[in-house]
Parts: C-alpha cells; sequence; structure tokens
C-alpha cells in the first residue's frame, strides 16, 4: 500500500529573525510525534547544492546568475529529497524555499517578479510547502541578533534598504497566499514562539 504523503513545511525569514533556533525545536517536536522527519536548507540540501551554496554566498554575480543559482540548487533539492521523502512519507522542514528567492532576489535586489514567477513555474509547478513559517521581526532585532552571534555572509552584509525590501516581499506573499503561511511574531520570546508553533504543528498532524 502507498503510504499518505509526508507534510512539507518551510521556514522564511530575513537573517538573524529565528529560522534555525525554531527548527531545531520543531524537528524535535514532529520525531517525538513518531513522524520520519527531513531537516534541509536551501541553498544546499544535497552535495551540489551545498557546492553552489558555497559560490552564491561568497561570490559576487550578476542578479540573474544568483537568481538561477538558487533555482538550480533547488531543482537538485527537488529531485534527490524533498520529493522522494515526501512520496514515501517522511516530513520535510527546509530551511528556506522559493520564498525567499522572490523576497531576497526579488525584493531586496530588485529582480522582476515575473522572471521568478517563469522559474518557479518551470523548477516546481505543482510543488508548494503545506505550510509556510514566516518569522518576523523588525530590522533592527535581526541585525541586534546577527551582529552578536557570527561572521555574516555576502548578503547579511546587505545594508538595512536591502533587508526592508526583503520583509516587504515576504509579507506580500504571506498576504497573497494566507492558505499556506503563518506570520509568526518573532519579537516574542523562544519559548512563547514554540507554544504557538506546538499550535500549529498539530493543526497538520
Ligand atoms: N525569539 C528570540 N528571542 C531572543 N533571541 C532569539 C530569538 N530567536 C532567536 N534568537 C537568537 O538570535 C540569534 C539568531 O537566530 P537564528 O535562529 O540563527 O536566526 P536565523 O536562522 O533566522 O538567521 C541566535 O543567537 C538566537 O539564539
Ligand atoms: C534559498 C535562498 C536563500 N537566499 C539567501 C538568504 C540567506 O541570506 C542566505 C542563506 O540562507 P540561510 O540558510 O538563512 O543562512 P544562515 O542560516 O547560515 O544564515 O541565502 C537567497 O537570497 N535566495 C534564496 O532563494
Amino acid at each position: 500500500m502507498t503510504p499518505p504523503r509526508g507534510k512539507f513545511i518551510s521556514f522564511e525569514g530575513i537573517d538573524g529573525a529565528g529560522k534555525s533556533t525554531h527548527i531545531g525545536f520543531t524537528a524535535d517536536y514532529l520525531r517525538g510525534k513518531g513522524k520520519e522527519l527531513v531537516s534541509t536548507r536551501e541553498p544546499g540540501g544535497t552535495p551540489l547544492g551545498e557546492r553552489l551554496r558555497e559560490l552564491v554566498l561568497h561570490e559576487k554575480m550578476h542578479l540573474e546568475t544568483e537568481a538561477l543559482l538558487m533555482f538550480a540548487s533547488r531543482r537538485e533539492h527537488i529531485a534527490q529529497v524533498i520529493a522522494p521523502a515526501l512520496t514515501r512519507g517522511a516530513w520535510v522542514i527546509s530551511d528556506r524555499f522559493t520564498d525567499a528567492s522572490f523576497a531576497y532576489q526579488g525584493g531586496g535586489r530588485g529582480l522582476a517578479r515575473d522572471k521568478l514567477d517563469a522559474l518557479e513555474q518551470w523548477v516546481h509547478p505543482h510543488l508548494q510547502p503545506d505550510l509556510t513559517l514566516l518569522f518576523d521581526v523588525p530590522l533592527e532585532v535581526a541585525r541586534a541578533r546577527l551582529d552578536a552571534t557570527r561572521a555574516l555572509d555576502k548578503f547579511e552584509q546587505e545594508k538595512a534598504d536591502f533587508f526592508s525590501a526583503a520583509r516587504n516581499e515576504y509579507l506580500r506573499r504571506a498576504a497573497q497566499f494566507p492558505e499556506r503561511f503563518r506570520v509568526i511574531d518573532s519579537t516574542q520570546t523562544i519559548a512563547a514562539i514554540q507554544v504557538q508553533l506546538a499550535a500549529l504543528l498539530d493543526g497538520l498532524l
């Protein structure tokens, strides 16, 4: 008998919003409920994708090259990891997916939305996350969290305008696709967010 398809959850937000923190909690929570879980990330998630990630996070390149590499990594990720896992009934949680390309290459860098729409249609015409968790914080909060924790990559070194545009594009997408997005106020304490996450995940189980 074919197992029921697994669920696909993406985690989004500007750098420093708290995605990585809550991915760990979500993975533990779902494993605790007995789900086979695949925790992965973009760009990356496959050996080839991780090599593309190194390039795209550290090399200067044309904006369209950057967008194409994000989708090239995603194509491989879907083929090798996401689709097979969902088919065998595993749940997939991904640290970013296509909404990040709309937010960063589209909102942040100004790539025309119709080009991103075309790439999305090409690379995954029939696949969307069942749930997209958007961790939303004001830029100053995100920046303060980043400065306190780590060395910054190419994107994290961008200026406030870039993150403001990326955040706005995320919120625009959340309003456009309310059935799959949940916006989480990430200025709350980690414990308060976990309570909210547990309730959202229970709704999917
Ligand atoms: N709700 C929160 N309140 C306070 N600090 C937080 C919160 N969420 C995350 N942090 C801290 O902010 C930093 C960045 O979080 P992280 O999860 O790495 O963000 P992201 O993956 O979105 O870039 C970490 O040091 C983390 O402990
Ligand atoms: C998936 C994706 C990520 N990005 C950017 C957002 C992030 O700044 C960067 C890497 O994402 P992320 O995994 O959040 O890095 P870390 O957790 O190490 O901070 O890639 C894009 O610009 N477009 C995309 O399509």
